[in-house]
This record gives C-alpha cells, structure tokens and sequence, in this order.
C-alpha cells in the first residue's frame, strides 16, 4: 500500500517522515516531488572498480544550467533532506524527467526504514540536456511496511548512506566484504 497525500501529510504532523525543505505544492496525489541540489558529481577515473574506493569530484551546477552527456554517470543530490521512521520511502522519477531522457536512479530506487539524509542520484541521460539545480528531479513514495522492524537503517551500525550529507555521496560498495 502506498500512502496518499493525507497520509503523508499525517506522517509529517506526527514526524514520521521529514522532508526539509517542505513545501505542500510539491505534495501530490501519493507522492512528494524532490528537487536536484546544487551539487553534482562524476568519478574521477573513468574505470570503476566495485572493490576499491572510487573517488569522485564535486563541483556546481552554474545558473545557467549543466549540460550532460550520454555516458557519463553523474551523482546528483536532492535539495530535500528526508526521514523516514515507519515507512519504506522509493525514490521515482518524474515522467517530466523521463520524457527528457533522464534517468535519475540506476537500479536502486528503495530506500529503507529508518533511512535519514539527502538522496543520492544517480543520473545519467539518452542525449545531452541541459538541467538546473532545484528542477524538479523526482518524487518519493512511502510504502506501508508489514510486520516489525527488527533494524532501522539509521540505527544498523553498518548502514553506508545515513546522515546528513548535502553532497552526493559516491558508492561505498568497497565496504562490503566480498
Ligand atoms: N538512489 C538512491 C537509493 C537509495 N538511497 C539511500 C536510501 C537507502 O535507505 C540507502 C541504502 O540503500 P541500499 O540499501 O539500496 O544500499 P546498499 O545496500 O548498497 O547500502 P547499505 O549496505 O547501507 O544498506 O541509500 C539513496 O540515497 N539514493
């Protein structure tokens, strides 16, 4: 079950879900529209390995705009810092977004219960497009969760992407033991 716009709004007066900066413009029907912050971010090599580090470079998109370019990965950063303390949030795109051929998600759009930070974006784009910091990107939408939460995201010593980033945060998939 996905929760409806007076659910959402229910989580919000109870402090169940965060969103900040909140607007109630951008809350719609069963979902809620996320912004593209400022900061974008590419690797700084341009072979990835999935044991090591892969640093990345920051740097920010100007006013007028960014020009992206088909294959190239580029992390993006909503401007929406979120918490979620009883729902499971997804991360969509936006058909707006899609009809220019930009994907803001590569295979991973759940996030987890507990979950507290910025989303990390993981853009990339069909044809170069020009896109702006605080263009609508996406928007999140909160599944109910069946049985109790043994862990919460935010509570798991583990967990890789907690906290309170405004930066786009690079894969930490060289922390996993494999
Ligand atoms: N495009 C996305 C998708 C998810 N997340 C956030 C929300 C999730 O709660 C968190 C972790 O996502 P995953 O569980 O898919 O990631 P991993 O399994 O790689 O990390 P961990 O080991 O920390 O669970 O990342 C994000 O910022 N951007």
């Amino acid at each position: 079950m996905i929760l409806s716009d007076k659910r959402i709004l229910e989580e919000i007066e109870k402090g169940t879900i965060v969103i900040s900066p909140y607007d109630r413009k951008y809350l719609g029907t069963n979902s809620y529209d996320v912004h593209l912050g400022k900061y974008l971010a590419t690797y700084k090599d341009r072979v990835l390995d999935a044991k090591s580090h892969n640093e990345i470079e920051h740097f920010e998109i100007p006013a007028e705009g960014f020009v992206l370019q088909p294959g190239t990965l580029y992390l993006g950063v909503t401007e929406e810092y979120t918490e979620t303390h009883a729902h499971v949030p997804f991360l969509e795109g936006k058909s707006s977004t899609g009809r220019l051929g930009i994907d803001i998600h590569a295979t991973a759009g759940k996030g987890d219960v507990g979950f507290c930070n910025t989303w990390t974006l993981e853009i990339s784009c069909a044809q170069p497009v020009r896109i702006y910091a605080g263009m609508p990107i996406g928007q999140l939408i909160y599944f109910v969760v069946e049985g109790d939460v043994e862990t919460f995201y935010n509570k798991k010593g583990n967990a890789k992407y907690n906290g309170r980033t405004v930066k786009p945060v690079e894969s930490m998939m060289w922390k996993n033991q494999f």
